[in-house]
Formats: structure tokens, sequence, C-alpha cells
């Protein structure tokens, strides 16, 4: 059975997982480590737009894009024929040994799509966690200090450094330290929890107060932050809370790091999350969408940041692969062409009309948050701001059970995301959103 992407698609849930389903997931136990966790029970098969074809036929309603990656779709002809164009060419090289247009290029359209008109290079790396990793090198390397701070409520990997800056301990570092010393932790601007009296300066004096009381700003080479933090809960921080805490690092010789490996590439609606708020970060760390589902990352940045490090003190021997760096170069020419980032906005104003009506009816759902096509529901005891990771495992699990990828988050494990692909249509995202209408009322 073909993916159909003219004609709605049967949301074909008669048995999930269907047999051959089954059959792989006991596969996977006996080869794969238990530690590698899967949120939904089946296998796929193919992907295309907004939807995901598992083994045995059924066609699921992705809302997760593989983790905000797939936001162009899984497998877009243009992302493919560019791949198998390059592929043909040449599969590797190693940029460090004998370099390629595509790494070039591919840093030269990042130069002029991240925020600023200043001076940028960029430096591509395989995954969010090692860009991120790369970025704090290099913020210390061009200031000599070697304090950072993150966020209550980040996630930035699973890398040693990252494990440090990342903030919940269960899943992601329960058991895996000692981790990285000189990281430090500021309390992030969490609307729906600091209530209507912390606005965005407030929330921003708040994290600097605790930053020169616990670090002081003359050891810190670089405040690093989600522009919208993902794992740890959707959370857009109050209007003014980003460009307050730019300013206070650009007066103190801070380096502003934007980690918009979630929540950037067209995935909010802009190109970057922190367009939305106007601000330019000293550097921007990029990943996911990047690429369409090869593994490419970034970090972009001021070029007197980026070029402050030793010839041979940046890499790696897939850094910036060829055929990803050709699969990027084809997602931002179908970002432009095919006016993703307005489709975003499109997205959530449809979600957003859905997602309030069921708020007016139903008191667990504490907050309707996000930005463009990244956007979640936090879910709470009624009429509290109780989390409640129960009822939201269980509507998850129903819609899991209905043939829709849905994905949770938070620190508290309560908050349901959404994170459809930019190419899935109005029906697609409104029969997903039905079952998850279906997966509230069925768990009153
Ligand atoms: C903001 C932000 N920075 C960095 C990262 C890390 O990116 P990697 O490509 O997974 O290393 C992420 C990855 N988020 C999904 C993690 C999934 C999981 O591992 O359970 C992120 O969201």
């Amino acid at each position: 059975m073909s993916l159909s992407t003219t004609t709605p698609a049967p949301l074909t849930t008669a048995e999930l997982p269907g047999p051959l389903s089954r059959d792989l997931m006991a596969r996977k136990q006996a080869a794969v480590a238990d530690g590698v966790g899967t949120t939904m029970p089946v296998f796929a098969a193919r992907a295309h737009g907004g939807l995901v074809e598992d083994v045995d036929g059924n066609e699921l309603i992705d809302l997760g894009s593989g983790i905000a990656v797939t936001t162009v779709g899984a497998s877009h002809p243009a992302v493919v024929e560019a791949v198998q164009r390059q592929v043909a060419e040449f599969t590797h090289t190693c940029f460090m040994v004998t370099p390629y247009e595509p790494y070039v290029r591919v840093a030269e359209r990042l130069n002029a799509l991240t925020p600023g008109d200043h001076d940028k290079r960029t430096v591509l790396f395989n995954s969010g966690a090692e860009a991120v990793e790369n970025a704090i090198k290099i913020a210390r390397h061009a200031t000599k200090r070697s304090a950072v701070v993150a966020f209550d409520h980040a996630y930035h990997g699973r890398t040693n450094l990252t494990m440090a800056l990342t903030a919940k301990a269960m899943p992601y570092k329960a058991g895996f330290g000692p981790f990285a010393p000189d990281v430090f932790r500021a309390p992030m601007s969490y609307p729906f929890r600091d209530g209507a009296g912390v606005d965005g300066p407030a929330a921003a004096r708040r994290a600097i107060d605790v930053i020169e009381k616990q670090v002081g700003a003359g050891d810190l080479a670089a405040v690093v932050i989600e522009p919208i933090q993902g794992e740890g809960g959707f959370i857009v921080p109050a209007p003014g809370f980003l460009a307050a805490l730019a300013d206070w690092c650009a007066a103190n010789g801070v380096v502003f790091i934007a980690d918009e490996v979630q929540s950037g590439i067209a995935r909010t609606g802009r190109m970057f999350a922190v367009d939305h708020e106007g601000v330019v970060p000293d550097l921007v760390v990029s990943a996911k969408g990047i690429a369409g589902g090869l593994p490419l990352s970034a970090v972009t940045g001021r070029a007197e940041l980026m070029n402050s490090v030793h010839v041979g003190g940046l890499g790696g021997t897939y850094g910036g692969n060829p055929i990803a760096c050709a699969a990027a170069l084809a997602v931002f020419d179908v970002i432009e062409q095919d006016g993703l980032l307005q489709r975003a906005l499109d997205i959530e104003q449809l979600v957003r009309g859905r997602l309030g009506e069921l708020q007016a009816a139903d008191p667990r759902i504490g907050d309707v948050r996000g930005r463009g096509a990244m956007l979640a529901i936090e879910l709470v005891q009624p009429g509290t701001t109780d989390p409640d990771p129960a009822l939201t495992k269980a509507v998850a699990a129903y819609a899991h059970s209905r043939g829709v990828v849905a994905l949770t988050c938070g620190t508290h494990g309560n908050v349901l995301r959404l994170l459809p692909p930019l190419t899935i249509t109005d029906e697609q995202l409104h029969r997903g959103l039905d079952v998850l209408a279906d997966a509230l009322a069925a768990a009153r």
C-alpha cells in the first residue's frame, strides 16, 4: 500500500501493533539495548508529508516529525533528488581532508539566514549535542572564561557536557555522572507557572540576579538557552526575557548562545525562534529540521568569535557530510519556494483554534502555548497548576493506539506537544486533533 498524499489516507488502525511490528519488537528487544526506548508500538515502513506507514500497512498521522526533524516532510522529493544526486558523486571525503562545495554553500546559507547582518562563520557537525558542545568550546576559547549558564527545564543533549546543561535527571542524566564542571543553572521565564506578576524583564532580572550572585560575569563564558524550550515543556518565555538576557550578556562580554536545535529552521513560523523576539544571538546552534532527516548540525556566529579558535581546533570526521549538506540545501530551497514559514503560522492558527475549543471545555488543559508548528498543551489537575503526568501518558497512549504519533515532554511529564511536518494537510491535522479530543474525553 503506497502512502496516499493526495486523497485522504485511510487511517487504518485495524490492529496496532500489527503482526509484523510485533515480530520486529521481539527482535528489537533481543538485539537492541533496553536503554533505547520507543514511543510508538509499530515499525515504520515509509513516510511522506504528514503520514507514516508502518510495516503492516497502517497509515499513521504524524504529529511528531521524528522529534521536529522532518519539518519539510520525510523524503520530500526535492530532498530525495538532491541526496540521490550527491550520493552518486561521493559519500564522504572528510571536509578537513578534501573539502567540498556543498559544505561551503550550507555555511553561506546559514550565515545569511541566521539573525543579524554582521560578519559570520559557520562550522558543521552531525548532532545537536555535538553542535552545542562546540558552541561552548568556541565561547570558552574566545572569552578565556570557563563558566556556562543554562536554565531550569533546559535540554541540550546526551553527551557529558550537554547532560550537565540539561535540567531533567530522569531519564537523561540518572546514573551517568559525574558531569562537566563549571555549569550553573538560572531560573527560566515560565509564564504559566510564573503568573502575571512576572513579565519578561522581571524574569530576566530574576535570572541575572542568580547569575551575578552565583557565577559572576567575570568568569562567565556563555549563557545558553533554547528560545522555546523543547524537551523541558515547550516553554515560550515571556516577551522581553530573551532580549534582556542578550543585552546583559553583551554588556558583560558573555557569549549569548541560542540553542535552536528544536525551535529553528522554520518550525515556529520564522527561520529561527529568536526572530520572533528580535534577538540577535552571538552563536546559533541548529540541527534537526536542517536536513530533512539526514544528520547535520551547525554552529553559526559572529566571525570574531568563530575565528578565535586556532586552525585544527574545530572539526570531526563526518561533520558536514556531503549528502547531509545536499539535503540541507534542498530543505532551504523548499522552505522558501513552498512558503513553509507561512504554512507554520497557518498550522498554528488551525491547531490553536482546535486546542482553544478543547481548553474552554476542559479545565485539565492548564495552558495552550507555542509558536508556529511547535505547540503544546500542559495538563494539570483541574483548576490548578499541579502537573498531571498520568493523564498526559493516557492521552498519548490512546493517540498511539488510534494511529496518531503524538509526543510528550516537560519536566513533570505533563506536556503533550505537537510537531507536525509543515507539509501535513489540514485534513490530516484535523484527523489527528480529533483523536486527541477523543483521547481527552476517554480519560475522564
Ligand atoms: C534544544 C535541543 N538541543 C539539543 C538537542 C540534542 O540534539 P541531538 O541531535 O539529539 O544530539 C535536542 C534534541 N531533542 C530531542 C532529544 C531526543 C532524545 O534524545 O530523547 C534539543 O531539542
